[in-house]
């Protein structure tokens, strides 16, 4: 069993953004130098006692149906949010099934990913992430961190959903302008997925809005509009998985994260003080409760811990959808959430400001909303 996660929790001063450590590296990860070398690069060695267990034991978890719940079916959808309220209050997290999400747009996307990472490293480049962006292509965080590096490479790009219809083609302009006219295809196949996956964080929204006892329309009204971050997750085959992660463990910062896994596995979630497998289904997603989320339901729903290993032989790719608020939005809990027994768990924030602070100040890791509540505090008294 893996040592729980409070005992190898690393000092805030440990905890790597600092921008002073992120200068001076040189080292490049490209996957297709690096597999000739019989050892993985030091930066990518994590210590001792946070190495992954590739083999956790795996959870069944019974999967929630979205389909009764979609056809309005009352003791459906009643099962469904107790399902989801137990889920979410636990671990923080629910696999989903029958969500209307067509199956050749998810094969379509996880093909579409091929694509783009077997092309050449300068070529992938075009799109670079710069530091403190959120968006843009990213080998390894060579430039970013300098040590526990993850065993990984990343596309990540906008959706905002096009309440006006003014943007409603953001992702296909974003690949044309950065990639060039070849890439429009590519951008319509993820501005697509996007739009499949709004819908159905809405739709997710409404159940964890009856199942809290809110408003069925509450949060799906608060995401309207929303600004929300679509990340390619791509992990070369490792020659030592058993000292790196492909992502170390976290919890996402930002709402739901909406994640589609292809059928190599490796996705790992905290569950009653262990780490557990959660093998790959085609058919369904991982839904997980990010920490923006666990804010807004005054900490009834526990942002899911969660990491991913990689593997010696095989390639592994999954798609992530986070779902995160307009930046105008000010993040506090519905007033149904708070009494004198349930006061308010963290002061008011907008989405920017904590994205912000996971670019710039502070590497996501499994204690990132604490942090970053002691951070606005500090920031208060000056
Ligand atoms: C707002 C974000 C920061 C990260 C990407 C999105 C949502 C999840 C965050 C992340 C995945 C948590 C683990 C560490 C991280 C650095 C990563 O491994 O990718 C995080 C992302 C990031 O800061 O880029
Ligand atoms: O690839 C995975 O299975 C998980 C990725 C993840 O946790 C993330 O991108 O935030
Ligand atoms: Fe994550």
């Amino acid at each position: 069993m893996t040592l729980p996660p409070d005992s190898y929790d690393p000092p805030h001063q440990a905890n790597e953004t600092k921008i002073e450590q992120e200068k001076q590296l040189t080292l490049v990860f490209d996957a297709s130098v690096l597999q000739y070398q019989s050892h993985i690069p030091s930066q990518f060695i994590w210590p001792d006692h946070e190495r992954p267990c590739l083999d956790s034991p795996e959870l069944v978890t019974p999967p929630i149906d979205l389909g009764s719940f979609l056809d309005g079916d009352l003791s459906a959808v009643s099962e469904a949010s107790q399902l989801v309220n137990e889920a979410c209050r636990k671990d923080g997290f629910f696999l989903v099934v029958n969500h209307g999400v067509d199956s050749q747009l998810v094969a379509k996307a996880h093909e579409h990913m091929d694509l783009f990472f077997g092309m050449k490293l300068s070529e992938k480049q075009r799109a670079q992430r710069k530091i403190g962006d959120s968006f843009g292509y990213s080998s390894s965080f060579t430039g970013r961190f300098s040590s526990k590096l993850p065993w990984k490479e990343t596309l990540s790009f906008r959706y905002l959903a096009d309440e006006h219809r003014s943007c409603s083609n953001i992702v296909e302009e974003y690949f044309s302008n950065v990639m060039g006219e070849d890439f429009r295809e590519f951008g319509k196949v993820y501005q697509e997925y996007c739009k499949a996956m709004n819908t159905l964080s809405l739709m997710i929204l409404e159940l964890l809005g009856v199942s809290l006892g809110v408003d069925r329309g509450y949060f799906r009204e608060f995401f309207q509009g929303n600004d929300s971050i679509m990340r390619l997750n791509y992990y070369p085959p490792c020659q030592n998985p058993d000292l790196t992660f492909g992502t170390g463990p976290h919890c996402d910062p930002t709402s739901l994260t909406i994640l589609h896994q292809d059928q190599v596995g490796g996705f790992q979630v905290w569950v009653d003080g262990s780490w557990r497998s959660i093998n790959p289904d085609p058919q369904a997603f991982v839904v997980n409760i990010g920490d923006t989320f666990m804010a807004l339901s005054n900490c009834k729903f526990k942002s899911c811990l969660h990491r991913a290993v990689v593997n010696k032989k095989t390639a592994r790719k999954s798609l992530a959808f986070f779902l995160s608020p307009n930046m105008q939005k000010v993040v506090k809990p519905p007033e149904i959430l708070v009494d004198p027994e349930n006061p308010r768990k963290f002061p008011d924030f907008t989405w920017p400001s904590f994205l912000e602070f996971t670019q710039k100040d502070y590497r996501a890791d499994m204690k990132t909303l604490e942090n970053f509540k002691t951070w606005l505090e500090q920031k208060k008294d000056y």
